[in-house]
């Protein structure tokens, strides 16, 4: 047994989290005995929680079957958007009350960002400064962009692409606004959320925060470095399932100023008053729309059982720090020097949960590897990412993603 195989069988053994795998419906067994899947496209799309299809079938067939319109009520459907946010708020360090789910990430951005204008106008108001510049990560997963793009022309601000590390030096009294991404969804780099936000507020704007590839993975301390918004989506590693409902956050000093540019009916202090004037719901409740997408959000409900009980954040970012350092480690042991160029920061502090190794043949590499049972993804142009959900994913997996990484990389030449 090779030196990697044998390290992988310790590292199982004293895992804590070894035993939440049952948790997840998932072929193969943990890479023990090299069988089925090894997935590492958790950063993407997260394994299905076994709980889900039961409750989805309690769903469907009794309360919607059954009970039909009075599960708006006795089921809990009406307030289902504040009470799954409240679940999701202590794996994001929030305080209960100031996370409300539903709709894509990218509407919860548009939401996000007009309102974090509105506010930096608020608060300009009195000291007279302009504040009519949206600045953005220049590195962002692309819907970002496009939604600050827009936002901005709606509010009259200019768009600024910064690479994240140039922004502390972008920003003046004319920001209104800063769109940053926790965690890189292309390269894995996990940003300085706390010094980059206390950068932000020096400079007397606000805040937000897309934590899509961070929420689930890591600790992200909303609450204890002041975020002002932050918005995420959950079928990541929140394993939600496909095309589950986003989040947003509103911290709680903002909530009463906060000025939704989607003002729909379920935000309204008083939604079955069916008044022709808005009026805002306080709390959390101001981030709602329109009618919720109730059986994603039952399933996302179901999902995030796999949370309860001694689980802890720390726990998972402990578990996938092993998992990425254990993976490179086994990479360079098998994969010969050069053939490709990790692009993810070494440094703990700088790491996600994912690994992304460039390579010029990416594409076909990634095609092979997933023939073998070895799941990730290909971003374009050159980039292999592969996605560690600690929840899910054992050592024995790691260093047989590595391994048979190798004997593709070794057939494929370049
Ligand atoms: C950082 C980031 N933001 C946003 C999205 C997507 O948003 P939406 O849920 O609207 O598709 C993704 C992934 O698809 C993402 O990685
Ligand atoms: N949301 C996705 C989808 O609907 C289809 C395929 C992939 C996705 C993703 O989430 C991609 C992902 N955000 C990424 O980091 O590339």
């Amino acid at each position: 047994m090779s030196e990697q195989k044998l390290r992988a069988k310790e590292l199982d053994a004293a895992d804590v989290l070894a035993a939440r795998r049952a948790a997840f419906v998932l072929d193969g067994d943990g890479g023990a005995n090299g069988g089925g899947t090894v997935y590492l496209d958790g950063n993407s799309l997260g394994a299905l929680p076994a709980a889900v299809p039961g409750r989805i079938e309690d769903v469907v067939r009794r309360q919607w079957g059954e009970l039909r319109i009075r599960s708006w009520t006795e089921e809990g459907w009406w307030t289902a958007p504040e009470r799954i946010g409240d679940r999701i708020a202590p794996l994001v360090g929030a305080a209960a009350g100031q996370v409300v789910v539903g709709d894509s990430t990218s509407v919860n951005v548009f939401k996000a960002v007009v309102g974090a204008v509105r506010l930096a106008r608020l608060t300009a108001g009195a000291a007279g400064a302009a504040r009519d510049e949206i600045v953005v990560d220049a590195t962002t997963f692309p819907t970002d962009g496009y939604i600050a793009a827009s936002a901005a022309r709606m509010t009259g601000c200019t768009l600024r692409p910064v690479p994240p590390s140039g922004i502390p030096d972008a920003l003046g009294e004319r920001t209104a606004a800063v769109l940053l991404n926790h965690v890189d969804y292309r390269t894995g780099r996990l940003h300085d959320l706390p010094a980059l936000t206390a950068a932000v507020h020096a400079a007397g704007a606000y805040a937000v925060w897309d934590l899509c590839h961070s929420a689930g993975a890591l600790p992200v301390g909303l609450d204890e470095h002041g975020v002002d918004l932050a918005v995420g989506c959950t079928y990541k590693y929140l394993n939600g399932g496909p095309g589950a409902p986003a989040y947003l956050y509103v911290r709680a000093e903002l909530q009463d100023r906060f000025d939704s540019p989607l003002p729909g009916w379920n935000s309204h202090a008083e939604p079955f008053g069916m008044r022709p004037e808005y009026a805002p719901a306080p709390g959390a409740l101001r981030g709602r729309v329109g009618t919720p997408d109730i059986l994603s959000m039952l399933a996302l409900e179901a999902a995030l059982d796999v949370w309860d009980g001694d689980v802890t954040i720390e726990e998972v970012r402990a578990k996938s720090l092993a998992l990425t350092d254990f993976f490179l480690e086994c990479v360079e042991a098998y994969v010969p020097g050069g053939r490709v160029e990790c692009l993810t920061p070494r440094p703990h502090g700088e790491r996600g949960s994912q690994i992304a190794l460039r390579c010029p043949d990416a594409g076909d590499v990634m095609q092979r590897l997933i023939g073998r049972g070895v799941v990730g993804d290909f971003r374009h142009p050159d980039v292999l990412r592969f996605g560690f959900t600690p929840l899910y994913v054992g050592f024995a997996d790691t260093e047989r993603a590595a391994r048979v990484l190798a004997e593709v990389l070794a057939e494929t030449g370049a």
